[in-house]
């Protein structure tokens, strides 16, 4: 028997990944699979590409995960930290949602409303410190997809000087998982497809993740939904400040990561190559009009945004090889 691990929300997008990586996980076993309305189905009705998983998803019930070393949650906002609360403490957790995300109550009130839960170890251990942190902590909170994607990309940046804080402008796509499986009308194939718009325009929950994650000070953000299932392209642009080069930067940054790849010269992320792993993929230019530095970022929203970066942050957690059951490669074309 290896290390004992839980999903709530298995049922979901998030969790129905974590329990396929959980799956070819070397060190980690499956002992409860939770949901909410689909409690009682069998998982591999629910999500087809777990076929030949004998699994059960049972109701979403503190006593059915208390007897885990470690727990993900992939629940709505707002049903994680209730749960969370009545765990034990020796239970490990990460938390998919953004309950715990913020530091800043006033931030969670704006953005998303209700009490604010408190913060955890944010879970994006390529950030300075981070990954010292989470393997200290017995609670994380992982990243938002668009956050992961973005901060990845910016943070080096601001950190080193290259980049002013104070006019970050980002323009984001994402695949329509990004949104959940309960069915929302506008996430019909015969909405989605063929078509490209702009959704949360100027308001999107991120943004103060991304500024605390990243030190932005002002950052505008304009999302978009794409017509594909998976992965999240984001343009992230800058002014440089001329101090730092902007591309040794990035490369530095990340010359010792497994997950995080500065691509070669003139080659630029595609959400496609990054599908199915836990990578997430950047290239860094300058427009040769404006001046301003350009970051481009690509990750799948289930693997690097989400379910792989849980992965991570408890192979940490549990003190296994931090890359031990993923992939840094995509599964393209
Ligand atoms: N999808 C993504 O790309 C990302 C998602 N996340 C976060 O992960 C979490 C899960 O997202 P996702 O998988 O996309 O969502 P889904 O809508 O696909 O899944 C939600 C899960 O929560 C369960 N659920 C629904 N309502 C309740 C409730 N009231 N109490 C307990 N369980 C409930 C559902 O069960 P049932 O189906 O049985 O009703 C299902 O298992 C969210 O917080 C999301 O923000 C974070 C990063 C990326
Ligand atoms: C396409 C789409 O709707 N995407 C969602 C992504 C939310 C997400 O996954 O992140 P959280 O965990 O912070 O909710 C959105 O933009 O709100």
């Amino acid at each position: 028997m290896g290390i004992r691990v839980a999903v709530a929300g298995a049922s979901g997008y998030a969790g129905g990944e974590l329990v396929r990586l959980i799956a070819g996980h070397p060190e980690l076993d499956l002992v409860a699979a939770t949901a909410h309305s689909q409690a009682g189905a069998a998982l591999s009705a629910v999500h087809p590409q777990l076929a030949g998983l004998d699994v059960t998803l049972t109701a979403t019930d503190p006593a059915a995960l208390a007897d885990a070393d470690l727990v993900f949650l992939a629940l709505p906002h707002g049903e994680s930290a209730a749960l969370a609360a009545r765990l034990p403490d020796a239970v490990r957790v990460v938390d998919l949602g953004a309950d715990h995300r913020l530091t800043d109550p006033a931030a969670w009130e704006s953005y998303y409303g209700g009490p604010h839960a408190g913060a955890w170890t944010y879970g994006l251990p390529e950030l300075p410190g981070q990954r010292a942190a989470i393997a200290a902590a017995g609670r994380v909170a992982n990243t938002g997809c668009y956050a992961a994607t973005i901060t990845l990309a910016l943070a080096p940046l601001i950190a080193a000087g290259a980049v002013e804080a104070d006019d970050v402008v980002v323009v984001a796509a994402s695949g329509t998982t990004g949104a959940g499986k309960a069915v929302k009308p506008h996430l019909l194939a015969s909405e989605v497809m063929g078509d490209l718009s702009t959704y949360k325009t100027g308001t999107h929950q991120h943004v103060p993740e991304i500024k605390q994650a990243t030190g932005a000070r002002s950052l505008s953000f304009t999302p978009m939904l794409a017509p594909m299932p998976r992965g999240i392209l984001a343009t992230v642009t800058a002014r440089p400040t001329g101090t730092a080069d902007p591309a040794a930067t990035l490369r530095d940054a990340y010359a010792g990561e497994s997950f995080v790849r500065v691509l070669p010269d003139g080659t630029f992320p595609r959400t496609a190559a990054t599908l199915g792993s836990n990578a997430c993929h950047l290239q860094v230019t300058v427009d040769r009009d404006s001046g301003r530095v350009i970051v481009v970022s690509a990750l799948d929203n289930l693997g690097k945004g989400a379910a792989g970066q849980a992965v991570q942050c408890a192979n940490l957690m549990l003190g296994l090889p931090e890359t031990a059951g993923l992939s840094a490669f995509g599964v393209m074309p």
